[in-house]
């Protein structure tokens, strides 16, 4: 099995460091367009494999598709990240170029390959990439937004910390667009171990692990100068290993929505299956009025997102 991960940056080598290490599959490609690093960055990495104890094969490429060819699984992280004080969305006039260029030449490469999109802003991207490969003939279930995965595991930090108990114990999901003000942390839903988070905290405290969530990027990106790594490398890197062990596991994840929580036309986080044949099946949370409403205001930003691609000259 082969992954390829575009984008040898921060997320991109975190993700194929990750993959290597968890010897999810037997080669990775690290491809990016500067000169020399993505080699740079695949051979450090073969220099851990003695210390980790893998045997993974990592190549890296500059821009050299060719070295992609035939990958199972593909993940997109090429293009800018954010700095302070700016929104995920203001990345689209450059980004959308960059993964529509780059989504052609991987499908021309490995026409079967299932997408991962994670360059920002995501869900855009996701119906970017998602248009590029329907008109090369890929399945809508093979394009896949990575998001939610990193949105809950922020989830489960914040409410861990409120509660003072182990992450591990805590089932929490975000489902919604991945922006600042688009993302909605399903409270209601929150458990320890399937008891009702807000049994063991107050209503207050329970709306600010929610805030703390949907701004938990911005504050990343406010310490760091750029955004995070850690956390959506191993996002990743969990999406990779559910589609390629064909783990049947559940994850929130932007896809293509066909009537699915009362949206058309659109990629959004949502509850999807993930399998040996990508996103297999969209899961029913049977939201109430106010989460359905959440989930409604939420689809209206993105879709104006969606629809700034149009005027972009790409
Ligand atoms: N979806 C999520 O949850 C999530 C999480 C973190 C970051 N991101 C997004 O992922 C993207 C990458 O973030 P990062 O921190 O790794 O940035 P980074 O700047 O460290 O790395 C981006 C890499 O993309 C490469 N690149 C640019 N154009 C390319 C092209 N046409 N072909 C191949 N490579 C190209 C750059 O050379 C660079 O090495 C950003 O858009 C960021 O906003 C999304
Ligand atoms: O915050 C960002 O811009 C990067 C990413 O989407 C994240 O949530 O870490």
């Amino acid at each position: 099995m082969k992954v390829t991960v575009v984008g040898a940056g921060a997320v991109g080598a975190t993700t194929a460091d990750n993959i290597a290490r968890k010897q999810i599959v037997d080669e990775v490609v690290l491809l990016d367009i500067k000169q020399g690093v993505a080699e740079g960055k695949a051979m450090d990495l073969m220099q851990t494999a003695s210390l980790e104890g893998f045997d993974t094969k990592i190549i890296g490429s500059t821009n050299d598709y060719a070295k992609t060819a035939k990958s199972d699984v593909v993940v997109i992280t090429s293009g800018l990240p954010r700095k302070p004080g700016m929104t995920r969305e203001e990345l689209i006039g450059i980004n959308a170029g960059i993964v529509k260029g780059v989504v052609t030449q991987i499908l021309t490469h490995s026409p079967k390959a299932i997408l991962l999109i994670v360059s920002n802003p995501m869900d855009t991207m996701t119906y970017l990439a998602l248009q590029v490969a329907q008109s090369m003939g890929v399945n809508k279930k093979r394009v896949i937004g990575m998001g939610g995965a990193l949105d809950s595991s922020r989830f489960r930090y914040y409410l861990s910390q409120a509660m003072g108990v182990s992450q591990g114990d805590l089932h929490a999901n975000v489902i919604g667009g991945h922006g600042d003000t688009t993302m909605i942390p399903l409270t209601r839903l929150a458990t320890w171990n399937g008891i009702p988070a807000s049994r063991f905290i107050s209503k207050e405290a329970l709306a600010k692990v929610a805030a703390d969530t949907m701004v938990g990027g911005a504050t990343l990106t406010g310490l760091l100068g750029t955004s995070a790594w850690y956390a959506p490398g191993i996002a990743s890197c969990s999406m990779v290993e559910a589609i390629i062990r064909d783990e049947k596991r559940i994850v929130p994840a932007s896809v293509s929505l066909n009537g699915e929580y009362g949206q058309k036309d659109i990629c959004l986080g949502v509850p999807v299956v993930l399998g040996r044949n990508g996103w297999e099946k969209i899961v029913n949370y049977r939201l109430n009025k106010e989460e359905q409403a959440a989930f409604a205001k939420s689809a209206d930003a993105v879709r104006n997102m969606n629809n700034v691609l149009s005027t972009l000259s790409i």
